[in-house]
């Protein structure tokens, strides 16, 4: 069979940790396919191109079947020429005793520079996820300046958030990770998400059951639960003294994959999306949604989903964090 055109692919933050386990699983063919062709373009600050130039020997080394080229770069014109995907990795990270609101001044200005530089020089069907935080609101300002790619062509991360719950599901319940499905994480990525299992439900001996039933103990799930994932990545850095960085790039892949794939028959998966109105939503929030997707990559917000009054508050919340962070970042963005 002939080979497939390559599809260029451009990582952000190429020099960073999240990258660094990124671009393996990217070049290996995990995320688009293991018959993909891949051209890599590499981005980072002019500092860090000495780095860059080891993490490009590295993939030299790696001798990757599917990788075509690789361009490292501090332009961003050359980084986002014609790509087909963006990862928008690059960005400050957040150290202990920091909420990500306080990177926003910091970040958010880079997400403007490259929104412009991807409305320039992407293609218009350029797919992107946002992962630098605030990712949200880093994903709301890049589209906002790339007016000339659709809205539905940005996204933000909260993969991981999903698959950090699925794991704490599997775990108390003592079953395999893929048991789980159907778990929801809805708003920002930040310490007012709100992870939903009320959807979600869990193969127990072959029968697939609430997650509620299976876990038995709803105080857990309203209280503990959503507090641990919540608060997951604060407790990473803790630990670590540095941010998730292997799950966070686990999460990104698996993000692409399924947006170029589509998602499996009878699931859904949690992207934040521009806010169509959905669930009351206000409209141009990039805010975390259920989704499926299909075959040809478009994505579908899952609709007619029971909401409570318990999670209609937490919804709420987390969308008001996002007005409050979109009303900061347009002024910062402004001057
Ligand atoms: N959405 C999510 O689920 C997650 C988001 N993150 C966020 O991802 C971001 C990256 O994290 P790490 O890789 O751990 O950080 P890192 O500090 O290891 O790497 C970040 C890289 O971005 C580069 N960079 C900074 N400004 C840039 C620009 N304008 N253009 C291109 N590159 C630029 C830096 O030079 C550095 O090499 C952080 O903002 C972090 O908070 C981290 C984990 C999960
Ligand atoms: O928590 C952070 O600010 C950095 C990493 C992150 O976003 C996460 O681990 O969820």
């Amino acid at each position: 069979m002939a080979e497939k055109d390559p599809i260029k692919v451009c990582v952000t933050g190429a020099a960073g940790q999240i990258a660094y386990s990124l671009l393996y699983q990217v070049a290996k063919g995990q995320v688009f396919g293991d018959d993909q062709p891949i051209i890599l373009t590499l981005l980072d600050i002019p500092p860090m191109m000495p780095v860059l130039q080891g993490v490009v020997m590295e993939l030299d080394d790696c001798a990757f079947s599917l990788l075509r080229e690789v361009i490292p770069t501090s332009d961003e014109a050359v980084a986002f020429k014609d790509i087909d995907a963006a990862m928008l990795v690059g960005a400050m990270p957040r150290r202990e005793g920091m909420e990500r609101k306080d990177l926003l001044a910091a970040n958010v200005k880079i997400f403007k520079s490259q929104g412009k530089s991807l409305d320039a020089n992407a293609k218009k069907t350029v797919k992107v996820v946002v992962v630098g935080n605030p990712a949200n609101t880093n994903a709301l300002i890049c589209k906002k300046y790339a007016p000339s790619i659709p809205a539905e062509n940005f996204s933000c991360l909260t993969r991981l958030d999903q698959n950090r719950a699925k794991a704490q599901i599997a775990g108390r319940v003592g079953v395999t990770i893929d048991s789980v499905k159907n778990v929801i994480i809805w708003g920002n990525h930040s310490s007012t998400q709100f992870p939903d299992v009320s959807h979600g439900t869990v193969s127990v001996k072959g029968t697939a059951v609430p997650v509620s039933e299976a876990v038995k103990d709803d105080n857990w799930i309203k209280n503990e639960f959503i507090k641990t994932v919540q608060q997951r990545g604060a407790a990473v850095i803790k630990a670590r003294k540095l941010s998730s960085a292997m799950s966070a790039a686990k999460a990104t892949g698996d993000h692409m994959r399924d947006w170029f794939k589509g998602t499996p028959q009878g699931e859904y998966t949690s992207m934040g999306i521009v806010s169509d109105g959905s669930y009351g939503i206000e409209a141009g929030l990039v805010y975390s949604f259920p989704v499926t997707i299909d075959k040809s990559g478009k994505y579908t917000i899952v609709q007619g989903l029971e909401v409570d009054t318990f999670a209609r508050e937490k919804m709420d919340a987390t969308a008001n964090e996002l007005k409050q962070e979109m009303t900061t970042a347009l002024e910062v963005c402004s001057d």
